[in-house]
């Protein structure tokens, strides 16, 4: 029988997040993910170390990049002879990194490992049409100058040579993330102004923890870049109120549009990691603890076949966490609720407050009721930190570890949606 044991958060390391096409437009995934896991060797002398594993992943990842943490490992001041892959579980991707690692630690198969997670929308890779690339590939492997000349006379000049460039959209749909979420919003109600305040709340909070320095051991600058470039510490309601809506806003969705670029999580590049140990590697190290992982829980939902909001798994993931911990919803300090979009938060909370999805959906004799809002998100998220993908849950996990360790004790609860219909969730504890 393997033992199980604590998993200590450490720390965490992240580049300020840009807006796509922007600052970072020439950094690579490998490039920033490398930045952010240098940032994090320095701060905890890791050089040299041989740590048990390092797992991190990208949401776009291009052909070339095959298993891209272990190339940034191994351009990295870590022992080359640690052990690195990539995951990928979309939006939760940083989260499930954490996890992964998490587990290991807990069964005593490694005492130490990184988790992490970058994106580029600004360097996607780009696909050709299935024609093209199948010919290119024959053309590629052709023997002869005759084989080559037969397949090259397939190549016709009209042809498409356009690009297929990705869109952020589900491949079972065709919508984008955010048409699915503006059918979530419409089912559930949320109102435009709820949504922006949600949205203003997030910028003013992020703004705030920088104010008070609290990111200074959690980021590394990064090509000229000190604070999250999507951050507007001077936005207002009546600038939110004023932008026109972008989801939604076309068919039959078209009345009652809500969602804009102020209340939805901008494009962004970035990259984030965390440091995970076994109690006994972190004393031995004499690293101080952050916080404790203990619980976590994923959940799909059948978006396809169903009728279920695309990014509502985490709805369901949640209970399954909290009956399993016996906690409920209100048992914590804070709540990191990722904001894919302030509708899509706002929708998560009105189902756990419903009587009937908590009875018909979840099987609950009564709901799970409201939380307290000041504990939401005190940081700010994704809407004025910015998401790119598989980073955010890198940022969520160390945020939610400082905040418990400056706090002295305490729970809090992290929730991310993910596209493909599912959900990551975790609760860490001081
Ligand atoms: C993927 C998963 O697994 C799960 C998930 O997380 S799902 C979420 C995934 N992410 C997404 O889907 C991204 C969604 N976002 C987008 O596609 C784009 O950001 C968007 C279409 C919403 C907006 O794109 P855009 O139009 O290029 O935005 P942008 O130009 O920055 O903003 C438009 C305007 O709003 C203004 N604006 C934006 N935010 C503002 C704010 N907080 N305050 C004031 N003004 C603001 C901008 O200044 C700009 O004004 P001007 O036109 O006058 O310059």
């Amino acid at each position: 029988m393997q033992s199980v044991r604590r998993v200590a958060v450490i720390g965490g390391n992240r580049i300020p997040f840009a807006r796509s096409n922007s600052r970072y437009a020439h950094a690579s995934n490998a490039d920033m993910l490398g930045a952010a896991l240098d940032g994090l060797v320095a701060r905890f002398g890791l050089a040299g170390q041989r740590v048990g594993e390092v797992v991190a992943g990208a949401v776009l990842k291009h052909s070339r990049d095959f298993n891209l943490t272990r190339e940034v490992v191994l351009g990295s001041r870590l022992d080359p002879h640690t052990p690195a892959y990539d995951i990928q579980q979309a939006c939760g991707t940083g989260l499930e990194a954490a996890i992964l690692v998490a587990n290991k630690i807990a069964l005593g198969q490694i005492d130490v490992g990184l988790a992490g997670g970058v994106d580029t929308t600004s360097d996607a890779p780009l696909a050709i049409n299935e024609d093209l690339r199948r010919t290119l590939i024959q053309l590629n492997s052709a023997r002869t100058l005759g084989e080559r000349l037969k397949i090259a006379a397939k190549l016709r000049p009209h042809q498409p040579f356009k690009p297929e460039i990705p869109r952020n959209a589900e491949p079972r749909t065709g919508l984008s993330m955010g048409e699915h979420a503006a059918r979530t919003a419409a089912r559930w109600g949320v109102d435009r102004q709820a949504q922006d305040e949600l949205a203003l709340r997030s910028h003013q909070r992020l703004a705030a923890a920088y104010d008070r320095g609290f990111f200074d051991d959690l980021m590394t600058p990064y090509l000229g870049l000190t604070r999250d470039q999507n951050l507007r510490a001077d936005t207002t309601l009546e600038k939110l109120g004023s932008l026109k809506p972008v989801f939604g806003a076309k068919g039959p969705d078209a009345e009652g549009a809500t969602m804009t670029a102020g209340n939805s999580s901008p494009l962004t590049d970035g990259a984030s990691t965390v440091l995970l140990a076994s109690e006994e590697w972190a004393r031995e190290h004499s690293l101080p603890v952050l916080a404790w992982f203990s619980f976590n829980e994923v959940a799909a939902v059948d978006f396809v076949h169903g009728d279920e909001g695309l990014l509502m798994a985490p709805a369901y993931a949640v209970p399954r966490m909290l009956a399993r911990a016996g906690l409920t919803l209100q048992d914590f300090d804070y709540y990191e609720i990722h904001e894919a979009f302030a509708s899509q938060v706002l929708a998560t909370l009105a189902a756990w407050e419903s009587p009937e999805f908590c009875k018909d959906r979840l099987g609950l004799d009564a709901p799970l009721g409201p939380i307290d809002r000041d504990k939401l998100n005190v940081n700010g998220s994704s809407l004025a930190a910015g998401h790119p993908f598989a980073a955010t849950g890198g940022r969520i996990v160390a945020t939610l570890a400082k905040l418990l360790a400056e706090k002295g004790s305490g729970r809090g609860l992290i929730s991310i949606c993910a596209a493909g219909g599912q959900g990551v969730t975790a609760i860490l504890e001081r």
